[in-house]
């Protein structure tokens, strides 16, 4: 079986136990070898080992087989990181939450022999070359890469905020990757803020306060996601400002992430909001019309190597752009919907299947653009009257920019075609569709007539 075959089957693996399965449990794992019916699969630590063992090894013996491996026995041994041959760094991202020792947490763990570790997994995913730069992210991005790059401490902390789902857990992964590429030595440590509370909790409950202390200040990097969840926890927030003044003290870099500015956070003391202050902070914008394109475009790109088969049409991605303004994470959940319907149909994934498969979606992002309001921004933009939206006139002046309107209702509204004809004065949807199909036609040939669609489409969407 060749690392191709095993890629095909990690694959297969990903669609059975489904991608949070597989990212725990699945993806630490390396074929080591195939013998006389039996496959020998490594496992970095003895937790996963035991868990997949219990829990997958069918699942990965069927896998195998429908690559025509020929197995009656799949067999899991622990072969830590550290021991095994080079292999690629995306195979080795994640495991198990809480129990088992991550990459980046094994090394500062190990400083304390015997404790409990710390380390909250990595998505394999979250890497800088998985993240796409738009202008609402270029400086968040860029002050990440430079504390990737590992070299001199030059902003402590870096503090960085926004919006649910645009990207700071993403950006804090990517750091602790390419940190760790660059240098697998450091310890690097990321957790959640809920986490760092657990940890400390649980060692007040255990008596090993002083472990606890020692572990969080042996790390040459740490890294807390969501810090606002302290706010109002009174003794993890004393605990955590003793274990970040420590650290800087030792020149060791700290990077935080939360929803909003430190100055913001509501029950947070005053001079842990001046020491959040004290560094770089960023803020990560909402996205924008053209960022959202391009994390389209991208994860359209990953989806395929998934789901090969399938294809999109161009104006789907645009749609999506246009109409999900909410956050990524609603954003890739509609492509990934979308793929997933459009393989198990065998169709292409069209317009129409996205409005369809996407209603709910739609409908909660819905900026509310009315067919009127469409109507009455089309007749002011091409100087005609708002009647003659409706009205019968068949003059070629009048006709493209109702045409035009009838577009735009389709692609930013979710009114069916039956029902933008009856705002059209009553018209029949065959004559929608028409006009809809006009207007993509020429949307390729008359450069002017693109110009105008885009400028409409902003001045309606602002
Ligand atoms: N610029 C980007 N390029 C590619 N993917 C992105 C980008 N921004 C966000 N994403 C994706 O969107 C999803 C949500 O991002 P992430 O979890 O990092 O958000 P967050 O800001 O941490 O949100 P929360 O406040 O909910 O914790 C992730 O799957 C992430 O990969």
């Amino acid at each position: 079986m060749t690392k191709n075959a095993w890629g095909k089957v990690r694959s297969k693996l990903r669609e059975t136990v489904g991608d949070h399965n597989f990212i725990t449990w699945i993806a630490p794992l390396e074929l080591a070898d195939i013998r006389d019916g039996v496959a020998v699969i490594d496992a970095p630590t003895n937790f996963i080992a035991n868990w997949v063992d219990r829990n997958f090894a069918d699942h990965i013996q069927r896998a195998l087989n429908s690559e025509g491996a020929g197995l009656h026995r799949v067999q899991i041994r622990v072969v830590p990181k550290s021991q095994r041959a080079a292999q690629p760094q995306a195979a080795d991202s994640a495991e198990a939450p809480d129990t088992a020792p991550h990459p980046a947490a094994s090394a500062a763990a190990s400083a304390v022999p015997g404790d409990e570790l710390p380390g909250a997994p990595l998505d394999q995913r979250y890497t800088f070359d998985n993240f796409v730069v738009g202008k609402p992210n270029a400086l968040a991005h860029a002050a990440a890469r430079r504390v990737a790059e590992g070299a001199s401490v030059t902003f402590n902390p870096l503090f960085l905020y926004g919006g649910v789902g645009l990207g700071k857990t993403h950006l804090m992964h990517a750091i602790a990757w390419e940190l760790q590429q660059r240098n697998p030595e450091a310890r690097v440590l990321y957790l959640s803020a809920e986490q760092f509370m657990y940890r400390f909790v649980q060692a007040l409950r255990e008596k090993q306060i002083m472990d606890f202390k020692s572990l969080f200040r042996s790390v040459d990097i740490l890294m807390v996601d969501d810090v606002q969840f302290i706010a109002g926890k009174e003794s993890t927030q004393e605990e955590f400002f003793h274990t970040f003044n420590a650290l800087i003290d030792q020149n060791k870099q700290i990077v935080i992430s939360a929803d909003r500015a430190p100055g913001e956070i509501k029950d947070l003391e005053d001079r842990i909001k001046s020491r959040l202050q004290s560094g770089l902070v960023v803020d990560l914008h909402p996205t924008d019309y053209e960022l959202r394109l391009g994390i389209l475009q991208q994860k359209a790109d990953l989806n395929r190597a998934n789901y090969g088969d399938v294809s999109i049409a161009p104006d789907v991605l645009e749609f999506l752009a246009h109409r999900i303004t909410t956050n990524v994470r609603v954003l890739e959940g509609a492509l990934t919907r979308l793929f997933a319907l459009a393989s198990l149909l065998g169709r292409e994934i069209t317009l129409d299947m996205a409005q369809d498969a996407l209603a709910d979606i739609l409908r909660t992002s819905d900026r509310k653009v009315t067919v009127e309001e469409i109507q009455r921004k089309v007749a002011d933009h091409y100087n005609i009257r708002l009647s003659d939206m409706i009205g019968p006139k068949r003059l070629r002046t009048i006709a493209r920019p109702r045409q035009i309107a009838m577009y735009l209702a389709k692609h930013m509204t979710t009114r069916s075609l039956p029902e933008i004809g009856r705002r059209f004065g009553g018209r029949d949807h065959t004559t929608i569709l028409h006009g809809v199909r006009k207007v993509e036609e020429l949307r390729g040939t008359d450069s002017q007539l693109a110009e105008d669609l885009d400028l409409l489409r902003r001045l309606l969407e602002s």
